[in-house]
């Protein structure tokens, strides 16, 4: 560099260096301001965590952004602002599908930053009871996967305990990689969790067919087997190879290029109104010709659109059903209440799993 852009880059330095000052002193006022709120929640018994407002926050400053900064850039500053804010008030706890660095774990960091306890659980059941048990404030669980469907265990789950609620929702995508200590041709066993080995079940036949697949119970769990046995391989985040000291073979080896998947932030209340939610519900009908269809009608009729429908086998009777659905709107708004009264009546059984704000597609 010449001395003349030597000093230009001095004085640049130096007006970030004011700004910074600015900004630190602009985070330490919105601090203090979000520990009054904290103070008022305390005494009103009000509750620390409102997804809802905090996605009102980011969404209002995304709206605003004229760059250069990119929205990603914006919604991770202000997560880990509002998450640092959220923790003067109180350090929540949050469970999530263990162990570290799997994609629950993922999901719970995107949703709730570095302000809070996290604590890596052994299934999906643990983590209903360790929130019902109020052991922790929330849970992090899978609903669905794009190419996959929905997590069977989660969906069992809410059968058992229906009185949890999701209070939002967080989308992740998922990209897998193969981790190996090893050359690719030296690889005898690839393991992971069921999910990841069937979305990259070609490219793994393509390229690595010597290998047998082996499913465990995580990403993250076949991670930790390949530190400890030679000629494996295992599918897994990024994140995983980092915090394991494996090497990453081959990036981004999912069959789909759209592979995501949707996880639920679990806990005992919902979430207020943003103006763009989803409600989601879990209900029975009379096994009768035609009761599914007025349920669909009901939709129409309302005029609201549905986002997810799943059928599950209810297993404490044989060959009948439960639904699950979400779909957009607040359980406060007008068009969300008529459509829950009317499934009041046509449903042999409802509960209303929540209302919590529309997640971002992932930038
Ligand atoms: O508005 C609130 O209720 C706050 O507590 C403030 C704040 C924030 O930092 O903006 C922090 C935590 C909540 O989850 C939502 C927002």
């Amino acid at each position: 560099m010449s001395r003349k852009s030597d000093e230009d880059v001095k004085k640049l330095r130096a007006q970030i260096d004011k700004l910074d000052q600015q900004i630190l002193e602009f985070m330490n006022k919105r601090a203090s301001l979000a520990m009054e709120i904290g103070k008022l929640k305390s005494e009103s018994g009000g509750i620390v965590f409102a997804p809802a407002r905090e996605e009102e926050v980011i969404s209002n400053l995304l709206e605003k952004n004229k760059g250069p900064l990119p929205p990603v850039t914006i919604r991770s500053v202000y997560r880990e602002l509002i998450s640092g804010s959220r923790s003067l008030q109180r350090v929540l706890k949050i469970a999530f599908l263990g162990p570290e660095y799997s994609f629950s774990h993922l999901a719970a960091m995107k949703q709730f930053g570095q302000g809070v306890e996290l604590m890596a659980v052994g299934n999906i059941s643990a983590i209903f009871e360790e929130v019902a048990r109020q052991h922790v404030d929330y849970g992090v669980v899978p609903l669905e996967n794009s190419t996959d469907g929905r997590i069977a265990d989660t969906l069992d789950m809410f059968v058992k305990m229906p009185e949890l609620k999701i209070c939002s929702e967080v989308r992740v995508r998922v990209h897998h990689n193969l981790l190996a200590n090893c050359e690719q041709t030296e690889i005898h066993r690839i393991y992971s969790k069921p999910q990841a080995l069937s979305q990259c079940r070609n490219w793994l036949s393509k390229n690595v067919p010597q290998a047998t697949l082996h499913e465990v119970t995580s990403t993250a769990a076949a991670a930790q087997l390949v530190q400890q046995q030679p000629n494996t391989a295992a599918v897994a985040s990024r994140e995983a190879a980092v915090r394991y000291g494996i090497r990453i073979l081959y990036s981004n080896i999912e069959d789909s290029q759209h592979n995501e998947t949707r996880f639920a932030v679990i806990g005992t209340h919902d979430s207020g109104r943003t103006g763009k939610d989803k409600t989601a519900i879990m209900f029975q009908i009379p096994h009768s010709p035609g009761s599914l269809a007025d349920i669909l009608n009901l939709f129409k009729s309302n005029k609201v659109n549905l986002t997810w429908i799943e059928s599950f086998p209810f297993r404490d009777a044989k060959g009948e059903y439960i639904f699950f659905a979400d779909f957009e709107g607040h359980a406060e708004d007008a068009k969300v209440k008529k459509t829950l009264q009317g499934l009041e009546k046509t449903c042999d059984k409802l509960s209303i799993l929540g209302s919590f704000p529309i997640a971002p597609l992932e930038e």
